[in-house]
């Protein structure tokens, strides 16, 4: 399978933590853990610290997406999903993780909080215009078509 490579700088608090990696051979995002504890109240959110920065190249994003077994079985999801790391981004990269359940939960340092997905992004440029070309949806959305 073909990999694109990104830079990836350790920061002096990722002491100890292993890098961003792939679980299985199959997997699609490479499993990111916390650098810090964070006690997280039911409705609380907070940026985790993962004690990585990175240089992705150009015409490239890195997706933050949740782990569903954090999702199903804590409620613990990130609130910005799929978070986005711009090609640009120089800075640590963090986890906005949220406590949508009903009970505590303790993030631990070292614990596996979200997966990166490296991405080819598309940009687009805007051709102003005064009519759009009919379709048989037209403006019919948000259920539109029944439940
Ligand atoms: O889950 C995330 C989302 C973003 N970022 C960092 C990298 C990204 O390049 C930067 C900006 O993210 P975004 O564009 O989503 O946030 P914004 O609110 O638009 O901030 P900005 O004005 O800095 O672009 O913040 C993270 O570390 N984790
Ligand atoms: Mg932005």
């Amino acid at each position: 399978m073909s990999a694109i490579t990104i830079e990836l700088k350790r920061l002096d608090h990722a002491e100890g933590l292993p890098e961003p990696a792939y679980a299985t051979d199959g997997a699609a995002g490479m499993d990111v853990v916390a650098a810090e504890d964070v006690d997280l109240e039911p409705g609380a959110r907070h940026a985790v610290a993962t004690g990585f920065a990175m240089a992705i190249p150009a015409g490239y994003e890195v997706q933050v997406r949740p782990r569903s077994g954090l999702a199903l079985k804590h409620g613990v999801t990130c609130l910005n999903t799929p978070g986005t790391i711009d090609s640009d981004y120089r800075g640590e990269v963090k986890v906005i993780l949220a406590n949508l359940g009903s009970e505590s939960f303790a993030v631990r340092r070292g614990e596996r909080i979200a997966q990166l997905v490296p991405a080819p992004v598309q940009r687009a440029v805007f051709a102003a215009v005064e009519t759009l070309s009919e379709t048989a949806r037209g403006e019919g959305g948000f259920g539109s078509t029944g439940r």
